[in-house]
């Protein structure tokens, strides 16, 4: 786009910024042209709608601030970044670079854990989030199940800055960690009903194809270690085995070809029974869960 125009009707600038985003290879250009302009229009999805609808016409400045966010998305900063926000489940996170981006593939493993809390019928279920990125998942299941005592862990030091200041927002109660979730918790051993995880697990030679994701999830958040991905995880359900009660969940998500290895895995580990995949929303393999077997 050409910066010196001046100003524009609103419609206009999300087609013409929808081309140049479809042009670099934006999978959903139009829906994030809208989202850049409804950003520095300080618009939601509705109002900015009534705009595009109305013909209104953007002032210079905030075309020139649009023309900008437009040229970085289509050298392909993640939306999120450039709009500072992600939406996971009913909430919206802080997100930025340090921090993985909650993907909407996430959200069928909070289905699967509020399932478990509500067939457990505790009182006050105790429930631990092992790499918790910007918080998304320990926020989501601390909203949606307020009677949760909830945990969360995150290694990186940014990444936690991010989930610190989500729960900070959020007015949610969180016990949040920084450390190491393979060996977190030791106050929590054997007393904890739900383990929610999702950890880094992509193999070290499937380096992912989208620039969004390649250049800006930080690698601590995507490479899981090992020839197949599964070093991380295998070391977060090993830890999750040692937090669980008897009976407690298991719920950890893998990527679409690591589910049959990930459930072979957790079988030949000998203390988990009832070892299951899950597909997402989209009908692919993604996660696992699996129940604490008795201690012997
Ligand atoms: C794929 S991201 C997922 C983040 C978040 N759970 C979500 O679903 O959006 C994995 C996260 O695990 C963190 N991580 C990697 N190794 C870790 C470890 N050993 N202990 C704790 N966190 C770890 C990364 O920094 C990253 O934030």
């Amino acid at each position: 786009m050409n910066p010196s125009t001046g100003a524009g009707r609103a419609g206009d600038l999300v087609r013409a910024a929808a081309r140049e985003l479809q042009a670099a290879g934006v999978a959903s250009p139009r829906r994030d042209a809208e989202a850049l302009l409804g950003h520095v229009l300080d618009r939601d999805q509705a109002e900015l709608s009534r705009a595009l609808l109305m013909g209104e016409s953007v002032g210079e400045g905030e075309r020139a601030a649009y023309d900008r966010l437009v040229a970085e998305r289509a050298a392909r900063v993640p939306l999120q970044h450039l709009t500072g926000q992600a939406h996971f489940r009913h909430l919206t996170l802080r997100v930025g670079p340090g921090v993985f981006v909650p993907r909407p593939e996430t959200e069928v493993l909070v289905d699967l854990a509020l399932t478990d809390l509500r067939e457990r019928g505790r009182d006050r279920p105790v429930v631990v989030d092992l790499c918790t990125g910007s918080g998304a998942i320990a926020l989501a299941l601390a909203h949606e199940w307020p009677a949760a005592q909830v945990h969360a862990v995150e290694l990186s030091e940014d990444a936690h800055a991010w989930a610190a200041a989500n729960v900070e927002r959020s007015g949610l109660a969180l016990d949040l960690r920084l450390g190491d979730a393979t060996v977190a918790f030791d106050d929590l051993v054997g007393a904890v009903d739900v383990v929610v995880s999702n950890p880094p697990y992509i193999p070290p030679g499937s380096v992912p194809v989208d620039p969004e994701v390649r250049d800006h999830d930080p690698e601590i958040a995507l490479y899981g270690g090992g020839d197949d991905g599964l070093s991380v995880p295998l070391a977060v359900a090993q830890r999750a085995a040692d937090l669980l009660v008897a009976g407690g969940v298991l719920v950890m998500e893998h990527a679409d070809v690591q589910g049959e290895a990930l459930v072979r895995a957790l079988t030949a580990a000998r203390v988990w029974s009832h070892v299951a995949d899950h597909l997402d929303l989209t009908g692919l393999p993604r996660v696992t869960r699996a129940v604490r077997a008795p201690r012997s």
